[in-house]
């Protein structure tokens, strides 16, 4: 069936999601003036469906979607992306944004890296997360429809998300880390980092030095966010998750929100956290935005539903790619300390790429 295909064809901005253990939902603004703004505290008080970048700028805005249309459930969903492909209000072609993004290869990696580790060991970073894309061509064969079921099937814990509006282009993607999740008096949010392949079913249980040191920044940042927010959380933690073919260490922090109206300025201690960015935050930041030699975009950026007196699930956009013409760019990377090596940060790269890989081939 070609309904997300239609619904793109038809320039229309919408959003398929599924967050874990629950049905899916479509939602689509019909009349494609998503709200636009400038900075994360803007978010406060706002309810809809969020598509943050990594860095907010005019070629990659921060989107909240309002929906005027919802559908839950797969059936009702084939059912309306039927109609679309025979809708005849045929409005107008989306104009393709970004085709192929580059710097995808292991010698702009190396050089990155080398720059990244340099600093590292100068002791100007605690931590950096250097990111990368892969290239690939888009099959004619290729269908969003399928790949939207085949990594909803395979990932079953992660969220498995397709977003299309003219500004942003089209992602897809499946993501393991939550940035804020909850409702009443009930909210948490994870600290996730360290990767080891998860080879035969058998969850790694000997992590090594590196792995716990990247994970545990993530925690002790997470944490101290939170308190600075005025939260006080209950840490759960760390222990092995599984994400597609890959393990990760997590940890999970509980807590209640006395001031739900602010999760925009929240959002703003949050993002971007050293599972994404670095440490000291401020100068990863702008250190990753000099020196990675690419634009991020929308990777590592968060996307989800926001509503601050309902239901709020926000995830890290990971394990992503951005749907082109011809072309599907994928995302992928790896947090970095002083004694990281090249060719093993390259092949986790790899390896988190493969979660991508695995459902376009
Ligand atoms: C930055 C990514 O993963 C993060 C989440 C889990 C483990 C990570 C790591 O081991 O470096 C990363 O912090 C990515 O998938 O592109």
């Amino acid at each position: 069936m070609k309904g997300i295909e239609a619904l793109i064809k038809q320039n229309k901005s919408f959003v398929i999601y599924r967050v874990p253990q629950q049905e899916p939902v479509l939602m689509l603004q019909s009349d494609g003036r998503l709200l636009r703004l400038k900075e994360l505290d803007e978010l406060n008080g706002k309810t809809g469906f969020v598509f943050a970048p990594f860095q907010i700028t005019d070629s990659s805005p921060l989107m909240v979607m309002q929906p005027d249309l919802v559908i839950e459930g797969w059936q009702d969903i084939s059912c309306y992306l039927q109609k679309a492909v025979d809708e005849p209000d045929y409005v107008k072609p989306a104009e393709v944004l970004n085709d192929c993004r580059k710097r995808d290869d292991f010698e702009s990696y190396s050089e990155a890296f080398s720059s990244f580790i340099t600093s590292l060991r100068e002791n100007k970073f605690e931590k950096l997360v250097l990111s990368r894309t892969s290239v690939q061509p888009k099959m004619d064969s290729f269908s969003l429809e399928k790949v939207l079921l085949e990594a909803c099937e395979r990932y079953a814990n992660a969220f498995v998300y397709i977003y299309h509006t003219p500004e942003t282009g089209t992602w897809l993607g499946s993501t393991p880390e939550i940035l804020l999740s909850g409702e009443k008096e009930q909210w948490n949010t994870v600290a996730l980092a360290g990767t080891l392949p998860y080879k035969e079913a058998v969850l790694p249980d000997a992590w090594n030095e590196k792995n716990i040191r990247e994970q545990q920044l993530v925690a002790h940042y997470v944490k101290r966010q939170l308190v600075a927010f005025g939260v006080t959380p209950e840490e759960n933690g760390p222990f092995t998750v599984k994400a597609g073919e890959l393990a990760h260490l997590k940890s999970e922090f509980f807590f209640a929100l006395p001031e739900k109206k602010r999760l925009g300025s929240l959002l703003s201690l949050l993002h971007p956290t050293p599972a994404v960015c670095g440490l000291p935050k401020a100068e990863a930041y702008r250190f990753i935005l000099e020196n990675e030699g690419y634009n991020r975009r929308y990777y590592s950026g968060f996307m989800g539903w926001m509503e601050p007196e309902g239901k709020t699930d926000l995830y890290v956009n990971l394990r992503c790619m951005e749907i082109g013409d011809s072309c599907l760019t994928l995302y992928a990377g790896g947090g970095l300390l002083p004694h990281s090596e090249l060719e093993m940060e390259w092949k986790e790269t790899e390896d988190k790429l493969e979660t991508m890989l695995a459902i376009v081939k």
